[in-house]
């Protein structure tokens, strides 16, 4: 297993070993004490899938209080994946990290508890999974608008993504009242 760091500190992109045979492949996609000697430590508590069309835009979501962190994946097609440091205090606020992944590298993205997160299909269609260390609390959930002139995420695409109601009337990351954003704890 490979442990790439990022332009930001604790975000980090995993190449798990791939195990292929003529039947095909096998992949562990977490374990506790290899990921923990990485840096990403649960207790994860709940997994998600989705699966999105092209063109489908899902975030930039956090939750605080609650906050998650995810180890994300694609399973089937490919995404632009993105997380934003919003941690109050961070010497990286407001900077972002992207990386493609896909079924087809079998990367994964370690997004710490205290960033948003979001992703972009670019595929015809995407199956995405990820692991969080907190459960689903929705009354803490926030959205962030994808296209906040001052984060400035270089999505790939041409026109507007297509979103969902919440997402397309989440808030610029400076008008998110402070108390709602997680405090950076070095
Ligand atoms: C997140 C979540 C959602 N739901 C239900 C609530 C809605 O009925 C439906 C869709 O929820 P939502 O539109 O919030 O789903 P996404 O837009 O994919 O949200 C996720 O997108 C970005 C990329 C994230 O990183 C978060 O994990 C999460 O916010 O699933 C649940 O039952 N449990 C959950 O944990």
């Amino acid at each position: 297993m490979n442990v790439l760091e990022t332009d930001i500190p604790g975000v980090l992109v995993i190449e798990p070993d791939l195990h292929g045979d003529d039947r095909g492949w096998f992949m562990e996609t977490w374990q506790e004490r290899r990921y923990a000697e990485a840096g990403i430590r649960g207790p994860f508590v709940q997994d998600n899938m989705a699966h999105s069309r092209h063109g489908i835009l899902r975030g930039l979501h956090l939750q605080h209080p609650h906050a998650q962190g995810k180890l994300v994946q694609v399973v089937l097609g490919e995404v632009f994946d993105v997380a934003v440091d919003v941690r109050r205090g961070s010497p990286h606020f407001g900077k972002w990290v992207g990386v493609i992944l896909s079924g087809e590298d079998h990367r994964q993205l370690w997004v710490p508890p205290g960033f948003a997160h979001g992703y972009l299909v670019t595929s015809n269609e995407a199956v995405f999974s990820y692991k969080c260390t907190e459960y689903y609390h929705p009354e803490t959930d926030l959205s962030i608008r994808w296209d906040d002139p001052e984060i400035g995420i270089d999505w790939p695409i041409v026109g507007h993504p297509s979103l969902s109601e919440k997402d397309a009337s989440a808030l610029l990351l400076k008008d998110v009242p402070p108390d709602r954003l997680p405090e950076y704890t070095p």
